[in-house]
């Protein structure tokens, strides 16, 4: 029987403590706080929060595409904080990304087979024509015909795109996969296909997804755990369905209360967010959400309120969490935040 210290339940991302702080002009942006996290083999977890909160910057944390001012980021066992160039390189090979529009930065005088084969030749893995037969493989797992391989990005349509952005994600066979907003720029019609191909992928190969939206029907279709962000720093974190049912952050609660439900409005169901985000050059002392609180006290206005666990897995930073919410089975679908 495996012990608990066994591979197959090591995380296979850990974040402990993440900050990430960028210097500017007008001072310095606390981008990311003492962010920390798992991932387990084969699940999804959704980050959500409004524009500024941090999620971009947590997702090039985690591949380490921005230096991390404090914390660790341990990818299975392996620490790479601080891993040089080379070592990033093969971490490359665990963990990947999936931008908003992975084409629009890519060369557009490539073939979607060059850029498919890229990374397996930067590896070294196969010869000219096993890469070709493998582009052949990962084209037809995300459902583009073998011809896609002659043609360039920007003769796709923006989904079909995305595909290719997510095939050239998993020509490595990574573990972990990081997708930035990959459905926010397309239609509604197409991200369902694109969030149905993700979740097939993830059944037959078993890939982590750390999923960053700011869509909540979107997240609470392709997640299995969701945290919740604000300001930099992660204020729920809980399986999808408690954390819907049963929100114990006022900000959370809030930003559900603005979505609109599946079955029921089509308007917001509660007052929603009041206030704007306070500036990143001048955060809130004590709890960040407090000027927005519609239950804040004298305690959270001075006082960080301390990450606690309201039940196995369950996660909130508030001094005054909402644990005697009634139960809802309704699903909520919406505009998001
Ligand atoms: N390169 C940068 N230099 C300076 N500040 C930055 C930089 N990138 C992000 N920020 C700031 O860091 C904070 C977090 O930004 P980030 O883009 O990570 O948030 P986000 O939740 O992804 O927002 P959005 O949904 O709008 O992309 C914001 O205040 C943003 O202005």
């Amino acid at each position: 029987m495996p012990s608990d210290a066994s591979p197959a339940t090591v995380p296979v991302l850990s974040v402990c403590g993440l900050s990430v702080d960028y210097a500017t002009a007008r001072g310095v942006v606390h981008a990311l706080d003492d962010v920390s996290f798992e991932l387990a083999s084969g699940e999804t977890l959704g980050i959500v929060g409004e524009s500024g909160c941090g999620k971009s910057t947590l997702a090039r944390a985690v591949v380490r595409l921005v230096d991390p001012s404090a914390g660790t980021i341990r990818l299975g066992e392996e620490d790479i904080t601080h891993a040089s160039r080379r070592q990033l390189r093969a971490a490359r090979r665990d963990i990947q990304m999936v931008l908003q529009d992975p084409a629009a930065s890519l060369d557009p005088r490539w073939t979607v087979g060059e850029l498919l084969a890229e990374p397996l030749a930067i590896h070294r893995i196969g010869s000219r024509a096993e890469r070709r037969g493998r582009v052949a493989d990962l084209l037809r797992k995300v459902g583009l015909p073998p011809e896609a391989a002659g043609r360039r990005p920007h003769e796709f349509s923006g989904g079909q795109r995305q595909r290719i952005g997510i095939a050239r994600a998993l020509a490595l066979e990574p573990k972990i996969v990081v997708l930035d907003e990959p459905v926010s720029a397309l239609d509604v019609s197409v991200q369902a296909q694109i969030l149905n191909l993700l979740t097939d992928l993830q059944r037959t190969l078993g890939v982590s997804f750390l999923f960053i939206g700011h869509d909540l029907s979107v997240v609470e279709y392709i997640s299995d755990r969701v945290a919740v962000m604000y300001l930099g720093r992660i204020v729920e974190l809980g399986d999808r369905d408690s954390l819907w049912r049963r929100p114990a952050h006022p900000y959370t609660r809030a930003l559900l209360d603005a979505a609109p439900r599946i079955d029921g409005p089509a308007v917001p169901t509660g007052p929603g967010l009041s206030g704007d985000t306070p500036s990143p050059y001048d955060l809130p002392t004590g709890c960040r959400f407090h000027t927005r609180c519609p239950i804040a006290t004298e305690l959270c206005r001075h006082e960080a309120p301390a990450t606690r666990e309201l039940s196995p897995g369950h996660l909130v930073a508030c001094h005054f969490p909402d644990t005697g919410a009634e139960p809802s089975s309704s699903a909520r679908f919406g505009s998001g935040i």
